[in-house]
């Protein structure tokens, strides 16, 4: 438990909330240990409704007692609210921004002395499996990062990382989980299309996806030799991986994490 610190959420959108479910799940904080700003009433109502959590629309009320203050806004309104943060957040703080693009020289130079990290989470935070990237500004000390790390590390997995493989790291998992509901979306279709009713197309589509995750992290071993194993010669697999390839699904992944990380290079260019 991080019992002494207080955490903060500037944007109380999607990945704030995925945040603040996997981290309360994980029982690291209290709801009253965590607040957060935004400018939409509706949120706020219905966060500090579902969990718990301290709401207020001023942005320096939460910056000002935040020992961790996460900026969950967009990067296209990164800038309306770093002056009111940098204004108020204190040296003691640091600053976690998880804007796609949003550079760590730029913010850096907008909160001058205040320790700042850029990390890029995922949405299944919300469910303890996360997957979080984080690199460290030149004023973040490695124990000054301790405690965000061990927040990351709550709601799934963490890795530090240099910064330059930031816009990749979004191309990969912080997009990532849309590419795999989309898959699990298609497969669901495709067994309701042999026959299935739809409940149990979703439930083989999404365990299938998870035991073959599960798999890779837990054997180590190379996708392609597990993929070998299910792979009987002659059998239906290969029938089916035959068409994948042959459809070109998997240069159309590639082609689309290229196109997230280019994509998150380009809001990165204000900076
Ligand atoms: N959604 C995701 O899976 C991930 C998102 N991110 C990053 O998280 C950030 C937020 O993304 P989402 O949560 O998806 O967006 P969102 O649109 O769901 O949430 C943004 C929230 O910020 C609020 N907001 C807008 N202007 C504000 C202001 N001036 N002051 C306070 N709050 C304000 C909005 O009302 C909204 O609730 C982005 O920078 C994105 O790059 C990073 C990793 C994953
Ligand atoms: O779509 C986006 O821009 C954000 C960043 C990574 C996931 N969602």
């Amino acid at each position: 438990m991080l019992s002494n610190k207080k955490v903060g959420f500037i944007g109380g959108g999607a990945i704030a909330e995925a945040l603040i479910r996997g981290i309360l799940n994980s029982k690291l904080v209290s709801p009253t240990q965590i607040a957060v700003s935004d400018i939409s009433i509706q949120r706020l109502d219905y966060l500090h409704n579902t969990f718990g959590v301290i709401t207020t629309n001023k942005i320096q009320a939460v910056s000002e007692q935040s020992d961790i203050l996460f900026l969950t806004v967009k990067p296209q309104v990164i800038d309306s609210v770093i002056d009111s943060v940098a204004s108020s957040v204190t040296v003691k703080s640091v600053v976690v921004s998880v804007a796609a693009g949003i550079t760590l020289d730029y913010l850096q130079e907008k909160m001058p002395g205040i320790p700042v990290i850029r990390v890029m989470p995922n949405t299944p935070v919300a469910v303890g499996e996360g997957m979080a990237a984080m690199a460290l500004g030149s004023h973040t000390t490695q124990e000054i990062s301790e405690p965000v790390s061990t927040i990351l590390g709550s709601v799934g997995r963490v890795v530090t990382i240099r910064e330059e493989a930031m816009d990749a790291v979004t191309g990969v998992s912080g997009s990532g989980p849309a590419y795999a509901f989309l898959l699990i979306d298609a497969l669901s279709d495709a067994g309701v299309c042999v026959g299935l009713s739809r409940n149990t197309a979703v439930l083989l589509a999404a365990q299938t996806l998870l035991g073959a995750a599960k798999m890779v992290l837990e054997t180590g071993k190379h996708p392609a030799e597990l993929r070998d194993m299910v792979t009987s010669p002659g059998g239906t697999t290969i029938a089916g991986v035959h068409v994948l390839e042959q459809k070109g699904v998997r240069g159309a992944l590639i082609d689309a994490v290229v196109a997230a990380t280019t994509r998150s290079r380009e809001m990165g260019k204000k900076s």
